[in-house]
């Protein structure tokens, strides 16, 4: 693990131990130790001139003191495509935001955008770390005033937890444990949780209510409804405030092609039917494979609620902002219509103009064949609709900033903690 902090208290750490070595002595290491003197003042110089480019040298007493008419949020994965535009838009409504990640799913690049969008000292950080690592964690806690958290951070492909199930479940558990410890030793009061529709699995009857068992059948649902579970048992007895999202299937971008979903090419295999659309438009796959064609559903390929980013992240703030102590409240966050694979492929054919080759494989494990959401409970209760529930539309914008940023976030989305 490495984070900026640490690197600078490293740095403060070795300038002594380099001083504290010195022998005047002898006049031949005299000048050798000069040489090293000049050394260590050009690196310590570099460092300093390097660590003030990088977002977290700003002013940490800003982020380190609770400030009157000021939430400062924790956003765990704010380097991802979710958690990225929930930071933009938090900032827009002027949040303090300090965001963690270990970048082994998130990317870089997408934290820069956000410090060039603002650069204002107090406005963000960004903190480079594993929340498995409980130390780290810790030492974040104790180094910030943290209002509220949004938990998004986690792996989150269907597919991929099907064939490593312990990674699912240990990524998303322990590391929701950790997020929770360390809050209450914090007294940090507010916590807004990522769930997912995955946590219902295939219920009997459509469209989904809160109210709606969850059975999940994957490892990522399955692990997704435990944390959501030691949450539930933990505000039991604390007076933390807890939002639960369950998210439908997300799509789209920052409508002004800054943000956008960069999914890693190296986990294209399990990538989402988003992912696999637009990789085949731009003719980086030859075709798009769809997996399933024989589920019980009017064309048989698996039916989605597709939710645009945006709206999602609107429901995050509005559930930040009607959040209450020693409440819990949990929320279906979609549009309420499904859409088959095929109406989403055909979405995206005319969403990019490009005649998509398609390939008909057999079912992806894991994969339930309807889902789509009731969202009365979040209009009614936080006043929350989706305003975007025309794929096309929705794929226009992601198409967009795919068209502008080819190569995804450049370099900086190849780094990998995993
Ligand atoms: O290349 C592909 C990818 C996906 N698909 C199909 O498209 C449908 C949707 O699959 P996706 O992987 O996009 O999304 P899923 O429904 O599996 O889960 C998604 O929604 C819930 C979120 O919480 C999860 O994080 C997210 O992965 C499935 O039927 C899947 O089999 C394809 O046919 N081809």
């Amino acid at each position: 693990m490495f984070n900026f902090g640490r690197a600078r208290s490293q740095g403060r750490q070795n300038r002594s131990m380099s001083l504290g070595g010195l022998d005047y002595a002898d006049p031949k290491k005299k000048n050798n130790y000069l040489g090293k003197i000049l050394l260590t003042a050009s690196l310590t110089a570099l460092c300093i001139f390097m660590l003030k480019q990088s977002p977290t040298f700003n002013t940490p007493s800003v982020f380190s003191r609770h400030e009157p008419g000021v939430t400062h949020v924790l956003v765990t994965g704010g380097a991802g495509y979710i958690g990225s535009h929930a930071a933009l838009r938090l900032l827009k409504e002027s949040y303090r935001v300090t965001i963690v990640d270990n970048l082994s799913r998130g990317n870089l690049g997408a934290v820069k955008i956000l410090q060039e969008l603002f650069p204002e000292p107090g406005r963000l950080q960004f903190i480079y770390a594993d929340l498995g690592d409980a130390k780290a964690v810790n030492k974040i806690f104790t180094e910030n005033a943290f209002d509220a958290v949004m938990h998004f951070a986690a792996v989150a492909y269907v597919g991929e937890s099907t064939q490593f199930p312990l990674k699912y479940y240990h990524n998303i558990t322990s590391n929701t444990l950790v997020v929770l410890e360390t809050m209450a030793a914090h007294g940090v009061k507010t916590l807004i949780y990522s769930s997912t529709c995955a946590t219902y699995g295939e219920p009997d009857t459509m469209p989904i209510t809160e109210e709606t068992p969850q059975v999940p059948i994957n490892p990522y649902g399955k692990a997704k409804k435990m944390a959501e579970d030691i949450i539930l048992d933990f505000s039991k007895n604390s007076n933390m405030a807890v939002m639960i999202l369950r998210y439908f299937n997300v799509i789209g971008s920052d409508p002004e092609g800054r943000l956008g979903e960069a999914p890693r090419p190296e986990l294209r295999e399990h990538g989402r039917i988003s992912g696999a659309c637009f990789d085949a438009a731009r003719g980086i796959m030859p075709g798009l494979q769809i997996k399933g064609t024989d589920y019980k559903t009017a064309d048989g390929t698996c039916v989605r609620d597709y939710i645009d980013v945006t709206d999602l992240v609107d429901a995050h703030v509005k559930a930040l902002q009607k959040a209450k102590p020693r409440k819990v409240g949990i929320y279906n966050v979609g549009t309420g219509k499904g859409s088959s694979v095929k109406e989403f492929v055909e979405a995206c054919k005319k969403a990019t103009g490009v005649e998509i080759k398609i390939d008909y494989l057999p079912r992806r494990a894991g994969d339930y064949a309807e889902v789509y959401s009731d969202p009365s409970k979040i209009r009614k209760e936080l006043n929350w609709t989706a305003k975007h529930t025309n794929l096309k539309e929705s794929l226009e914008t992601a198409w967009r900033w795919q068209k502008l940023h080819r190569n995804g976030y450049g370099l900086t989305s190849s780094v990998s903690v995993y």
